[in-house]
């Protein structure tokens, strides 16, 4: 385990939010400028600071260990994971909306056969908010985990529905599903190590203090 006493170490998610992650980071004061998302450099040292550039669902495990002491990631990673971090920000960006979809023409058969108590077989990236979603019905699923591109599990007989992400909604769009339910949105947070969020808490919290929240999706 890394000494906390040492330079900030900051996990960057590459994807979806790396870009508003970026203006987080550099509103806060911090030199991104060094940062390069498709590099296969992943360790950048700079002035007193370093970042690592991780995949998203990864960020919360390099904070959770040390390994890095604060991060950005999407509230529906920390839902599904559970990791044991202080989230200390809802920065509201990264927008995007946890929901059950099924293809537009099985929509109805589907809704029956939740409605009825009927196992559904659900593709997701996201097995444990998936399951925490029907349990909280009362209802089974039959939860088959997936990596990406869940939109197109329903569509070749894998799976009935989806469990997924939607932002825009295109995706769905383009491969004709229908949204069932609207499980929980989802924004980008501002997460720190215990350790170093006690250890140094006035350099950690005014760096917080100077991120700028998007406050058009902050509930
Ligand atoms: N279409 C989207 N628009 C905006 N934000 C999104 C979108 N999809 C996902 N997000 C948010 O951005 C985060 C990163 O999503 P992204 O698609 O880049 O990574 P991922 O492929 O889910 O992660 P990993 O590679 O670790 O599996 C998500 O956890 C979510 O909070
Ligand atoms: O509503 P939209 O704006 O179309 O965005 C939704 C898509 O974005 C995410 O996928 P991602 O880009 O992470 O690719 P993936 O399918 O490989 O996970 C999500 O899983 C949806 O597929």
């Amino acid at each position: 385990m890394r000494a906390q006493d040492g330079i900030l170490r900051v996990a960057v998610p590459k994807g979806a939010i790396f870009e508003d992650a970026l203006r987080s980071l550099s509103a806060a004061g911090l030199p991104v400028g060094v940062l390069r998302e498709n590099d296969r450099r992943l360790l950048y040292p700079a002035e007193g600071v370093e970042f690592v550039i991780c995949r998203p669902t990864d960020v919360p495990v390099y904070v959770e260990y040390g390994a890095a002491d604060i991060g950005i990631v999407g509230k529906d990673v920390l839902e599904e994971g559970q990791p044991n971090v202080v989230e200390l920000m809802d920065l509201g960006t990264g927008w995007c909306q946890m929901i059950l979809a099924a293809p537009s023409e099985r929509a109805e058969g589907v809704r029956e056969a939740i409605r009825h108590a009927e196992v559904v077989r659900v593709a997701t990236k996201y097995p444990r908010t998936a399951r925490a979603y029907f349990e909280g019905m009362g209802r089974q699923a039959e939860i088959i985990a997936l990596h990406g591109s869940i939109e197109l599990a329903p569509l070749v007989g894998l799976a009935d529905c989806i469990v997924d992400l939607t932002a825009t909604g295109t995706t769905l769009r383009e491969n004709d599903l229908t949204v069932l339910d609207e499980i929980s949105t989802s924004t980008a947070r501002l997460i720190a190590n215990r350790g170093s969020y006690r250890l140094r808490n006035a350099e950690v919290a005014a760096l917080a203090g100077r991120m700028q929240r998007d406050e058009a999706r902050i509930g």
